[in-house]
């Protein structure tokens, strides 16, 4: 088990070093538009899994929306703190 902050500094070092084995690495590359489709793809799964199914789904959907919305700021060059600053 991770935590959101725990998740982007691994996949922050990730990016960093550009590591061959990362989805993440890849998925940065493939640049802003792709990110952001998936965060809408996981989002709407979000919603679906939320109305439709159990709690457990429902969580399993939120992790992989925020994994999509974390790789969304890597690709735009965001830190947490330039988000966090609006909450
Ligand atoms: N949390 C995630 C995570 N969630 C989703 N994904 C990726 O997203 C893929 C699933 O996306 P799809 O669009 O195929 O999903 P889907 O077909 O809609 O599947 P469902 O939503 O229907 O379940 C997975 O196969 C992973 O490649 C993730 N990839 C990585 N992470 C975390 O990121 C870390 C680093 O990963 P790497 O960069 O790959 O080393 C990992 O240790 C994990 O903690």
């Amino acid at each position: 088990m991770k935590s959101f902050d725990e998740l982007f500094a691994e996949l922050s070092g990730k990016v960093a070093a550009g590591d061959p084995g990362s989805g993440t690495v890849t998925a940065v590359r493939d640049g802003v538009h792709a990110a952001g489709k998936k965060v809408v793809e996981e989002a709407a799964e979000s919603w679906m899994a939320a109305e439709f199914e159990d709690a457990g789904r429902t969580a399993e959907e939120i992790s992989q929306l925020l994994y999509r919305v974390q790789v969304l700021m890597l690709t735009r060059g965001l830190s947490l703190d330039d988000v966090y600053a609006h909450l």
